[in-house]
């Protein structure tokens, strides 16, 4: 299999706790990945592991590899700065920056040094499109970020995201805080942009992770129980515990 992210018998802990048991798991290039499983049972540890996030966090301690091309992103040599360009996060409530639209896009790009006004417009539209976003706004790109709705702000979001140029698109539950419209323009924006992105997505929603991904890991208590393709995981699971969670028996 054709993976752009491979993990290797990971362990994460916090403090003494384990949180994550030894989790092998690959997300395939250009496809997305669900992770499903009840609260507390490790997925946004996981998510997080795939951008080196709890770096950020003291008392975190990692073993294992997490392959992202086939080179280890825990190697002591890895820019991390230029990991989470390639391997972005959007996060369960929508976070734009109190400026404008226009800005809120062009701010990565101005870091990575691209000043030029022309090609900022150019990665401002391109992105803006990318998110299924530009006919709403392209009449207001100088308006605040903050005066947009919630699944609006999400967009944003992703298209900020679109903007560096990533390769992998990390999102933790980006619906949770929208209502179904919204949800559904996500849900439709990320079946386009599984084409082009590796996309790795933790969902409470399960009828979502049945309609956009292409394949689901069910984690339980740290450890994954179960991965496969989607079909596979909602209509034939492997195991008891896949099955009692999807069919609601427990979580
Ligand atoms: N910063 C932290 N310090 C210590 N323990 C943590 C920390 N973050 C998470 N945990 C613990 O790690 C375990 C996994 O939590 P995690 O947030 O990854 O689960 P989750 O599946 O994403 O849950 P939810 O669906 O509720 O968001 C839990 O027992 C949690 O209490």
């Amino acid at each position: 299999m054709d993976y752009k992210i491979h993990v290797n018998k990971l362990k994460l802990y916090y403090g003494d706790a384990l949180a994550l048991k030894k989790i092998s798991l690959g997300a395939e290039k250009n496809s997305l990945l669900a992770l499903i499983g009840p609260s507390g049972c490790g997925k946004s540890t996981f998510i997080k592991t795939l951008n080196r996030m709890n770096d950020l966090i003291a008392n975190v301690k990692i073993e294992g590899e997490v392959l992202l091309d086939g080179v280890n992103i825990y190697h002591p040599d890895t820019d991390v700065v230029l990991l989470r360009k390639r391997v972005g996060m959007v996060f369960q409530r929508p976070n734009p920056f109190p400026m404008s639209i226009y800005d809120n896009i062009a701010y990565g790009p101005r870091i990575h040094g691209i000043t030029k006004k022309a090609q900022l417009d150019e990665l401002v539209e391109k992105s803006l499109k990318g998110a299924a976003l530009w006919e709403e706004v392209r009449d207001r790109l100088q308006s605040s970020a903050m005066g947009m709705s919630g699944g609006q702000q999400q967009r944003l979001c992703i298209a900020r995201l679109l903007a560096i140029e990533p390769e992998v698109l990390l999102m933790d539950e980006p619906c949770s805080a929208l209502d179904p419209i919204s949800t559904m323009k996500i849900e439709e924006l990320l079946s386009e942009l599984k084409q082009r992105y590796t996309i790795v997505m933790v969902t409470h929603n399960m009828q979502q992770a049945a309609r956009v991904s292409d394949y689901t890991a069910f984690f339980l208590n740290g450890d994954l129980v179960e991965h496969d393709q989607t079909d596979v995981i909602f209509t034939r699971p492997q195991d008891k515990r896949t099955e009692d969670y999807i069919t609601g028996r427990f979580g």
